[in-house]
């Protein structure tokens, strides 16, 4: 691993309580999908191209996935996450404990808000007018929790709950206890994706997808995107590792709409191996949150810097140019 990320992530162990840090950190049961998602990248090998000059990629395909509670890795929260993107996408949380439009003023990047659908549709509504009048530019709906999952070192911990002082934010005013409403885990349908769409101009992506056929509804239901992701191995550990289930889901949209894969990405050559199996571009969850925890609004700049930094230098040494063509089996 790069030493800048493990030197990050050795500091945010440090600096943590062990109860957060195991929160930000586990997984969903044996905790064998958290493992899979990063071993799998190191299954994959690139066979560059030659003598193509410099070839024509641009660009930095990244974007921070949406992560709950930034305020346990650091005091600014996700002010400080924002502050950092530096025109990098930050997908953010709507159990953020910053309310949405502070993240968006502090931002130097554009926000996406990400949400899970509630039981009640005048709560998701009320979610959806909070991004609009924030200034998000899309809705990412998490569809891979119709009920949360199992995570064993938060049982063991007893943690439940946010510390006295922070909350889910985007959740207040809903008419709840004390004036804040809990996030709801609750299984829905392609109506409900239908209906969202249709009380919002904003495009809605969905975030969450493994198999295929749903890879298809989704682009048939009018999602302007997909994220290809386990959650991390926090919801079913029973699922492939995030980059083994991206290709069959590339085939099946086929162009139709942009694939985002999130789960393991590690470094600038994962992120290479993600868009030469056809992701538009990579999610990253835990990386940014050591990044926080270790050094705020700069630790989170670091982590980008270095995997901008290592993704340009592992194009170039492709010629310029990533492809399905190029990824082989290391074993
Ligand atoms: C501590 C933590 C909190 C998360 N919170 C959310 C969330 O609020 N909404 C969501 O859609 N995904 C959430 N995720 C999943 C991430 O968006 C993403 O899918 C995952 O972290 C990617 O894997 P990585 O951590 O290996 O990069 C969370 C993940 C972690 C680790
Ligand atoms: C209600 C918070 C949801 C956070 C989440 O999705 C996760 O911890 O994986």
């Amino acid at each position: 691993m790069n030493p800048v990320l493990a030197e990050l992530h050795e500091k945010a162990r440090a600096v943590l309580d062990p109860v957060h840090y195991d929160f930000f950190a586990g997984g969903a049961g044996d905790e064998i999908v958290l493992a899979r998602n990063e071993a799998a990248f190191r299954r994959l090998a690139l066979l560059p191209r030659v003598l193509r000059g410099k070839g024509i990629r641009a660009g930095f395909p990244v974007l921070i996935s949406p992560t709950a509670f930034h305020k346990l890795a650091h005091p600014d929260g996700e002010l400080a996450t924002a502050r950092a993107l530096d025109g990098t996408v930050l997908v953010s949380s709507m159990a953020s404990t910053v309310p949405i439009a502070d993240v968006v003023a502090a931002a130097s990047g554009p926000v996406w808000f990400q949400l899970y659908l509630q039981p009640d549709f005048a709560v998701t509504e009320a979610l959806v007018r909070r991004a609009e009048r924030a200034g998000c530019a899309a809705l990412v709906v998490t569809v891979d929790s119709p009920v949360f999952g199992r995570h064993r070192r938060d049982i063991e911990h007893g943690f439940h709950d946010l510390p006295a002082g922070l909350a889910a934010e985007n959740m207040r005013d809903l008419a709840g206890v004390n004036g804040l409403r809990r996030i709801e885990m609750s299984a829905f349908t392609w109506e409900d994706v239908e209906r969202l769409r249709s009380i919002t101009s904003l495009p809605v992506w969905l975030k969450g997808i493994l198999h295929p056929a749903d890879a298809v509804l989704a682009a048939g239901h009018g999602a302007a995107g997909i994220f290809v992701s386990n959650h991390g191995g926090r919801q079913l550990d029973l699922v492939p590792a995030a980059v083994e289930a991206l290709p069959a889901v590339v085939d099946a949209v086929a162009g139709r709409i942009p694939v985002v894969l999130d789960g393991g990405v590690r470094s600038g050559g994962d992120v290479a191996l993600a868009v030469a199996l056809g992701a538009s571009a990579a999610g990253l969850g835990r990386p940014v949150l050591w990044g926080l925890a270790a050094d705020g609004s700069h630790g989170v700049r670091r982590v980008l810097d270095v995997l901008r930094d290592e993704f340009e230098h592992v194009v170039a040494m492709c010629g310029g140019q990533l492809s399905r063509d190029m990824v082989v089996s290391r074993c």
